[in-house]
């Protein structure tokens, strides 16, 4: 089965705001999609939903037909999610972080793709450091390297530019669009411009909540 991410007719409230409303879209294999609009109108929110951290006001997701709320395993076996922060844990070492990481999710398994993801996000040399004594950009790397680890095919991405320098981003789309390419879906948040062909783009703004109804 071709898996499918279905956002059907969401309501999202956070604390007393209503933040949009009857939201429904289909993420299908090849999907790299950028949800967009102005501070604060709920892309966390919206990622949250789709990642069965927040429950919706209103309406339903569902991964290959099954509501996440019912399905949470199989679930979160097929998704990867990095939030806003970093999502490491700063006592670590950079090595212990990502080895964690490795050994609870759905991942590839070994050193050798470890040393593999290190490299590719620019942290050879670091693995021994402790992930508090790193820069704010070398500690996303961290968070990002997992994208070199994980089997899930499904990755949704709050703000994964964020602290990252030209190139770094430049390597991060081309994996990205590599992911798609192979038949992943891959939901991102940005604030800086994306720069690929394969980008489609949801506005928030267009799904204002109007009242009692929707
Ligand atoms: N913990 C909370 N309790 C209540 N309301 C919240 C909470 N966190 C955020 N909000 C409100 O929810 C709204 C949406 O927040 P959210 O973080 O989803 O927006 P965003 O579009 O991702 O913003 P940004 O572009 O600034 O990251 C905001 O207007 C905010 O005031």
């Amino acid at each position: 089965m071709r898996n499918t991410l279905d956002v059907e007719k969401i309501t999202c409230q956070r604390g007393d705001n209503l933040l949009f409303a009857g939201l429904s879209l289909r993420f299908q294999p090849g999907d790299f999609v950028q949800i967009e609009g102005r501070n604060g109108i709920g892309k966390t929110s919206l990622l949250r939903i789709l990642t069965g951290l927040a429950q919706p006001l209103r309406g339903k997701v569902r991964w290959n037909l099954n509501e996440i709320s019912q399905y949470r395993e199989d679930y979160q076996y097929d998704l990867l999610y990095l939030g806003h922060l970093s999502g490491i844990k700063p006592e670590l070492t950079v090595w212990e972080n990502l080895s964690f990481y490795q050994q609870v999710s759905h991942c590839l398994q070994g050193n050798d793709v470890l040393w593999q993801a290190l490299d590719k996000v620019g942290l050879l040399g670091y693995e021994d450091i402790v992930a508090s004594q790193l820069s704010a950009g070398q500690q996303k790397r961290i968070g990002l390297a997992r994208l070199w680890l994980s089997q899930a095919p499904l990755w949704i991405l709050d703000e994964p530019f964020n602290a990252i320098d030209k190139n770094g981003v430049e390597m991060l789309i081309a994996h990205l669009e590599q992911h798609c390419q192979q038949g992943g879906i891959v939901i991102i948040t940005s604030h800086q411009d994306v720069l690929s062909q394969m980008l489609q783009k949801v506005r928030l703004d267009l799904y204002p909540f109007y009242g009692e109804d929707e």
